[in-house]
């Protein structure tokens, strides 16, 4: 079984698909985390975001390794946890650049799809392009200023300066948002973390 999570920038996917993965006993894959580790490998080694080549020779020298586990997943460069390092400032403006590129999100894709089932696949188009057949898929969303407010509570920037960020990068990803056809869609906006968990887990147990 897999079940598919999407939505736009800080929209609660990953805190949502953790909840999720947690109650079904099942791991849970944030896809987000391998674009943040290019991202985060091709800047400490100076690399142009820009250049495919230049960042998919660097990955393959340097590979990534993502460990889907229910209780949060993490991410290694050969004995370097990156975990910690892909949340950062500069790793959210650099990300888009990367993920734009094709061949970036096939090394992804191949990745993702090695894992063996059953998991909770949370992204952008893990519903649409990688996993179309996916059994149970949700797609989340909330107001840029909502996600603002709740993402403030864990960095150091301002509201205003968090909100222009997410509408930018929300842009910069348009290619890859959209909401299956065959997606259930949550405003997220008036709903506690524990009522999105809770709608999902009613739906895919029905
Ligand atoms: N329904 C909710 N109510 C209140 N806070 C929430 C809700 N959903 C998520 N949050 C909080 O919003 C923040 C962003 O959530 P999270 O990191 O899970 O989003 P994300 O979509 O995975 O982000 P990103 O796209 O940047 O990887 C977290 O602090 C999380 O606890
Ligand atoms: N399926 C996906 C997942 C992510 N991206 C790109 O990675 C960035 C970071 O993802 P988060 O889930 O951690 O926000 C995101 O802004 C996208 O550029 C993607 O393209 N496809």
């Amino acid at each position: 079984m897999i079940v598919t999570i999407d939505g736009v920038a800080a929209s609660g996917k990953s805190s949502v698909s953790g909840g999720v993965a947690r109650a079904l006993g099942i791991p849970y894959v944030s896809s987000g985390l391998l674009y943040r580790a290019a991202t985060l490998l091709g800047l400490d080694a100076g690399l142009d975001l820009g250049d495919p080549g230049a960042l998919l020779a660097h990955l393959s020298t340097h590979p990534v390794r993502l460990e889907p586990l229910a209780e949060g997943n993490r991410v290694w460069q050969a004995d370097r946890e990156l975990t910690d390092d892909l949340h950062s400032t500069r790793v959210d403006k650099g990300v888009s650049v990367v993920a734009a590129h094709p061949q970036v999100r096939a090394w992804v894709d191949d990745q993702l799809r090695a894992l063996p089932e059953p998991f909770v696949a949370e992204g952008r188009d893990m519903g649409t392009a990688v996993f179309p057949h996916a059994q149970h898929k949700f797609y989340l969303t909330a107001s840029a200023r909502i996600r603002a407010q709740r993402r403030a509570k864990e960095r150091p920037d301002d509201i205003p300066d968090i909100e222009a960020a997410l509408i930018r990068r929300d842009e910069l990803d348009a290619n890859q948002i959209a909401p299956a056809a065959d997606a259930q869609v949550l405003d997220t906006g008036p709903m506690t973390l524990d009522e999105v968990i809770t709608t999902i887990l009613r739906a895919v147990r029905a």
